[in-house]
């Protein structure tokens, strides 16, 4: 039986981890659980998954839920309860389903406890990848990755000499407006942007697969996770997104894995690794398929691709300033203040103003983000 927490279980990657854990009660046990705001949902998960633990973003959600938990669920809140769920409760795997940045301190408090990461929140490795890694290492913990890319590319490396690695390919759908030009991105609309071919996620992830945002936090990502230089990742667009991604060996024989895009097969394999279960997930027919499509990255029409690029290359601070000032350009697009070009306008504006500094420490960490977001609230 494994003991799981979620952090941000009334998400997308949290309400779906939730479904392996309903389809396999046997193997896992829910131990705790946290929402920003959706109280309804929580009220429902805890009832059904019991765990001894939930928490709320504010005291007042918190307030609002505790008379409908089941009887001794321990109820916290704000950012000090999500470091505490994250590193006090008994769990053995923590999965970090937060979106943003704000999920570093309670990824780092569950390492420091020395839990098992199922991290999707990949914005965590974006900001302070060094940082984590390097408590990861010191506390022996595994970072299991979720995301679907990273999750295809740890499955290829599983058993091979990692001194025979020659290239990563991320594939990319090319999010809701691959098929437009950088003209016919003028004022599209919120809902177009929100449209994704194939996945279906939350509202932040989606917005920044049509920027490609998505896939350069995706590449800073992978340089953590699987210690690669810039130089060794490949962006290629592949509409279908069946192909989750692939590596080249020396040798150039390629290994790549392969899925109908649907999160809970990462994810149940994140909470099972290094072993394999059924999932309630469709299977794949590559002959009802027929063909698959992939393309070459335009770097000139996914200027946030390059930015990324550029950021993980410059490393030290950077990468935090890519993130915070995407993180607000994202909200404001969402909250009808920005258009959709102004998302990749605002991250390039506030690099350009940003001399990149060393960030060693945490404090270091925040005080660049909280710059930026500030920078990208008002550029
Ligand atoms: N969705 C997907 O398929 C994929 C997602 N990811 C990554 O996973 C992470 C989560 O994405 P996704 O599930 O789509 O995001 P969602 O927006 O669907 O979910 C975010 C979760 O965070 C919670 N939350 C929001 N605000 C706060 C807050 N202030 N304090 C605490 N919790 C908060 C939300 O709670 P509430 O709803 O109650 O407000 C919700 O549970 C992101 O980093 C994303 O990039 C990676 C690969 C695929
Ligand atoms: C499901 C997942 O992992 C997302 O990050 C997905 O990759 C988004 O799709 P694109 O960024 O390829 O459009
Ligand atoms: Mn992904």
């Amino acid at each position: 039986m494994k003991k799981i927490t979620i952090l941000g279980s009334t998400g997308s990657i949290g309400t779906q981890t939730l479904d392996v854990i309903a389809n396999d009660p046997e193997r896992f046990q829910v131990v705790g659980l946290s929402a920003g705001s959706n109280t309804d949902l929580l009220i429902q998960q805890a009832i059904r998954f019991k765990p001894s633990i939930v928490c709320l973003s504010t005291k007042e959600a918190a307030e609002a839920v505790a008379s409908s938990l089941p009887a001794g669920t321990r109820v916290i809140y704000g950012e000090q309860g999500l470091i505490e769920l994250a590193g006090e409760t008994e769990a053995d795997i923590v999965v970090t389903a937060i979106m943003g940045s704000r999920g570093l301190p309670a990824t780092l408090a569950a390492i420091e406890a020395g839990k098992m990461i199922g991290l999707a929140n990949k914005e965590t490795l974006v900001t302070a990848g060094h940082i984590v890694m390097e408590r990861a290492k010191q506390k022996g913990v595994s970072i299991i990755p979720i995301d679907s890319e990273h999750s295809a590319i740890f499955q290829c490396l599983n058993g091979e000499d990692r001194r025979s690695l020659n290239q990563l390919t991320l594939t990319a759908s090319g999010g809701s407006f691959r098929d437009r030009t950088r003209e016919q991105l003028k004022g599209v609309t919120v809902a177009e942007a929100l449209n994704h071919p194939n996945w279906s996620m939350g509202a932040k992830i989606t917005i920044d697969s049509a920027t490609m945002a998505n896939k350069g936090l995706e590449v800073i990502e992978a340089h953590w996770l699987f210690d690669v230089t810039y130089d060794q990742i490949h962006v290629l667009v592949h509409p279908e997104s069946i192909i989750h991604s692939y590596v080249e060996f020396t040798d150039h024989s390629v290994i790549a894995q392969l899925g109908l895009p649907d999160m809970r097969v990462p994810i149940q394999y994140a909470l099972t690794y290094p072993h394999r279960y059924p999932t309630p997930t469709g299977r794949l027919d590559l002959a009802a398929i027929g063909k698959l499509h992939f393309r070459e990255m335009d770097f000139e029409r996914y200027p946030c691709l390059r930015l990324a690029f550029e950021c993980g290359k410059a490393g030290q601070s950077a990468p935090t300033v890519y993130n915070a000032a995407n993180e607000v350009a994202v909200a404001r697009f969402l909250a009808g203040e920005i258009e959709f070009l102004d998302i990749e306008r605002t991250i390039e504006e506030v690099l350009s103003r940003h001399p990149v500094t060393v960030v060693d420490t945490l404090e270091a960490i925040a005080e660049v983000d909280s710059w930026a977001r500030q920078m990208a609230a008002t550029v």
